[in-house]
């Protein structure tokens, strides 16, 4: 049965990043992803989940200066060093919030770049912080990004994902498929779902083009969540998305989910 996790960076922007957590359990919620919990102690992360019964789902591994435009740096020439940091860092994080996924981001690339040597670079990284990973039974997830809101990010399309997933030759390296992303990058969301479910490890959802609630645009997700559910997915769909106005304001559409038994 297809299970919704608040995404905590975007949702309950009400209240400072501490209280979301609360905010998120109150709201029903069972599980929260975030892009990066650096910021405070994993301590800190971890008693914030526990005292509001949360269980978390996904994180970012260190993504390079991203207050100076870096989206991750797996796919950089030259920060080999810095990418092995960050899988520790990860790692430790991890283990204190009992997280079993971590999303690995790519970076951007100049224009003009050999492509061959960052797929390189890549793939030596994946399979390196994969490897790290699957000591600790935790699954690496890469996750194609549209270029209208990150130009020049390295991973683009589902089929080039999971091309290099089966190219890591790691077991626990899977697809973020983000559905918002995939439709503006290529559409047919449901065959392509289908064709990839052994290879997805997580799901993102938001409407399109706003990236708001799932519940206008140009994506008909009452009609995905019942295929997920036709197809078995058991993985957690996290709500990447920004609310129009008060998040809790926005919650009809997680309401009339599980009134239709989508969520359990
Ligand atoms: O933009 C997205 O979509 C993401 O999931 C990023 O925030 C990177 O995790
Ligand atoms: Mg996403």
């Amino acid at each position: 049965m297809p299970k919704f996790a608040a995404n905590l960076t975007m949702m309950f922007n009400e209240v400072a990043f501490p209280q979301r957590f609360a905010a998120a359990a109150a709201a029903g919620f069972k599980a929260v992803e975030f892009l990066f919990p650096y910021d405070y102690t994993a301590h800190e992360v971890a008693s914030w989940l526990q005292e509001n019964k949360l269980e978390n789902v996904l994180f970012n591994l260190p993504p390079g200066d991203w207050a100076a435009g870096e989206r991750g740096i797996a796919a950089l020439p030259g920060r080999e060093e810095e990418f092995r940091a960050g899988v520790a860092r990860g790692i430790e994080y991890a283990l204190a919030l009992g997280t079993k996924r971590l999303h690995v981001m790519a970076g951007l690339i100049p224009a003009g770049a050999d492509l061959r040597i960052h797929r390189e670079v890549y793939l030596g990284n994946l399979r390196h912080a994969a490897r790290e990973l699957a000591t600790h039974g935790i699954s690496l997830l890469i996750e194609p990004i549209n270029g209208r809101d990150m130009p020049g990010y390295f991973l683009h399309t589902q089929a080039q994902a999971h091309a290099l997933r089966e190219e890591s030759g790691a077991p626990n390296v899977k697809v973020q498929m983000d559905f918002y992303h995939a439709q503006i990058v290529e559409g047919d969301l449901a065959q392509t779902f289908r064709k990839n479910l052994d290879g997805i490890g997580h799901v993102q959802i938001a409407s399109v083009p706003a990236r708001n609630e799932p519940d206008d645009g140009e994506v008909n997700y009452p009609y995905l969540f019942r295929l997920l559910d036709e197809f078995g997915y058991e993985g957690w769909i996290g709500c990447e998305y920004r609310p129009r106005g008060a998040t809790l304001d926005g919650l009809g559409w997680l309401a009339a989910a599980t009134t239709q038994g989508v969520q359990k």
